[in-house]
């Protein structure tokens, strides 16, 4: 795990402020859009196109597991290629582990090297998900949140897919719902995880837990977070959700209770987990892979536990 300085790359650990962890910004804001008009940030000049993009993902990583959800949601799969890196993330941090003869950069063993291949000097962390304009041969977002608000609706002309997640109605509520999710449980099992003394670590574990009770609260009254209507917001919480108790519960110490104990969540969760598809997009292999294994500062002895058992097909009770 490391990042680059200047276009050179250092094996080094997260900094953090008093024992938090903080997420660095993305850099990488342009927008696909229909026509090629900018986006709201960046440049323009991408426009939607088949076969133009490709995406680099990690199947452990929850921000680029939204990506591949939207994909597959908006019948992307056929138009946008992608790149799956190994689990492993070591001292060159994501690598490529087998040549893919869908990757478009020839010979690249390690995503730095995509980076610094669209800037040389690039300074900042390596992350996943990256959406990569293979005419342009460039970088266009390494911000998920954003490209699957451009997955949602700028292809929508060439695959016919009008399934809409944000729609223009619920986007205030579904914005609030995303800020404190984001904060409190996205994030917020990072800051838990990642912190390195004791009062950062239970700040977050107590916003985690107090958002989980509040969600759960939510799902006893609605089917989704905003309402009746299956939105993006859900698709965010769901990367988070299927993570916990194999992940989060135990080498992130959220161990105050499982998604599992939670009435509503664990049916809910279920349910998005049944959607058609949904679970060929989510690898548990992975997921506990990449996370105990890499973090070594975390699990030192990099064993990957054989658990948790749990069923994700079994019936749900959310209609
Ligand atoms: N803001 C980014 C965050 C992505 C991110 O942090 N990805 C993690 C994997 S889960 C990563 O690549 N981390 C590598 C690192 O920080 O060195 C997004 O949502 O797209």
């Amino acid at each position: 795990m490391g990042l680059l300085i200047d276009g050179t790359w250092h094996d080094q650990w997260y900094t953090s402020e008093n024992g938090e962890f903080v997420r660095e910004h993305a850099q990488y804001r342009n927008w696909v859009t229909a026509d090629g008009q900018p986006g709201l940030s960046g440049d323009g000049g991408f426009a939607a196109e088949s076969g133009r993009y490709h995406l680099f993902v990690s199947l452990a990583c929850p921000w680029a597991h939204r990506t591949l959800i939207f994909r597959l949601l908006k019948d992307l799969e056929k138009h946008i290629g992608v790149t799956v890196v190994d689990p492993k993330m070591l001292k060159h941090g994501w690598t490529f582990s087998e040549v893919s003869q869908d990757n478009p950069i020839a010979n690249i063993q390690y995503l730095y090297q995509l980076y610094i291949h669209v800037k040389p000097d690039y300074t900042g962390r390596v992350t996943v998900p990256v959406l990569w304009d293979k005419q342009r041969n460039m970088i266009v977002s390494n911000e998920s949140s954003e490209i699957i608000r451009m997955f949602n609706s700028a292809f929508d002309a060439i695959t016919g897919n009008d399934l809409d997640f944000y729609p223009e109605v619920l986007r205030n509520e579904i914005d609030a719902i995303n800020e404190v999710v984001y904060r409190d449980f996205n994030n917020g099992v990072y800051r838990a995880g990642f912190a390195t003394e004791q009062s950062a670590y239970e700040k977050a574990y107590n916003q985690v837990f107090a958002r989980l009770d509040k969600i759960d609260n939510i799902l006893s009254k609605c089917r989704y977070l905003a309402g009746d209507q299956l939105t993006e917001a859900d698709w965010r919480l769901f990367t988070t959700l299927i993570r916990f108790d194999s992940v989060y519960y135990s080498h992130f110490k959220l161990n105050k209770q499982r998604i599992e104990d939670y009435p509503n969540l664990s049916n809910y969760l279920r349910a998005l987990y049944q959607m058609p598809g949904i679970a060929s997009t989510t690898n548990f292999g992975h997921i506990k892979t990449h996370y105990y294994y890499s973090h070594s500062m975390i699990n030192p002895t990099r064993i990957v536990p054989k658990g948790p058992e749990i069923d994700y097909t079994r019936p749900h009770n959310r209609g």
